[in-house]
């Protein structure tokens, strides 16, 4: 049987890397995805494996991605492996740009989309905090904030608004029970 892939989406400082953690912490059978980014390595927040342009451009040429796309400057690749175990059964979660979900639902067998919001405010004071961008990439963040998903894909919405563990607690509910 084939397994499923959760794509976590929303706006940038929405808290998408730190619902992931909050769901792997306690669901050890649904593995994050290390994604493949064109950004200086060792900054704050996810764990991602730092390329060059130049690697990014030859890896995606290769095959090595079964989704690439830009966003914020910056090229993103989810490795082909990754493909690979959903097909061969597992649960793996990423962050994705809601750009390449209608691509990521044609790709995978089955796709669960936790469509993550939080209001513009709350939205500006994150980023701010997570201390990552400037001010004028804070800005660029900001204006993609209310981009809409695709038509006709199902997504379950979580409000992080919130504390976290309400946010994860939904999350959870919405994976259902671990399969066995
Ligand atoms: N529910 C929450 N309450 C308070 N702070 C949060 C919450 N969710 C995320 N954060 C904080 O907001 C910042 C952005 O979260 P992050 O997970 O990096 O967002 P994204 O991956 O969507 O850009 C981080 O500093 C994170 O600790
Ligand atoms: O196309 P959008 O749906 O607007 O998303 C834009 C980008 O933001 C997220 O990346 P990343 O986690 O690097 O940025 P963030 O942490 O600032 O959200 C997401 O994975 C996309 O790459």
């Amino acid at each position: 049987m084939s397994g499923r892939l959760i794509a976590v989406v929303g706006p940038s400082g929405v808290g998408k890397d730190s619902l992931i953690a909050g769901i792997v912490a306690v669901r050890p059978d649904v593995r994050p995805v290390r994604r493949t980014i064109t950004r200086a390595a060792g900054l704050p927040g996810e764990d991602y494996d730092a390329v060059s342009d130049a690697d990014f451009e030859t890896l995606e040429a290769e095959g090595a991605f079964c989704l690439a796309w830009r966003a914020h400057g910056l090229a993103y690749g989810i490795p082909r492996d990754v493909l690979r175990d959903v097909n061969g059964g597992a649960e793996r979660i990423v962050n994705l740009s809601r750009g390449v979900l209608a691509e990521a639902d044609r790709v995978f067998p089955a796709l669960l989309v936790l469509n993550v919001t939080a209001r513009r405010d709350v939205l500006a004071q994150r980023l701010a905090a997570r201390g990552r961008e400037d001010a004028a990439d804070i800005d660029q963040r900001l204006a993609q904030a209310a981009r809409p998903l695709p038509d006709g894909l199902h997504a379950v919405e979580i409000a992080n608004d919130g504390p976290l563990e309400n946010s994860v607690a939904q999350a959870l509910a919405a994976l259902g029970p671990v399969k066995v």
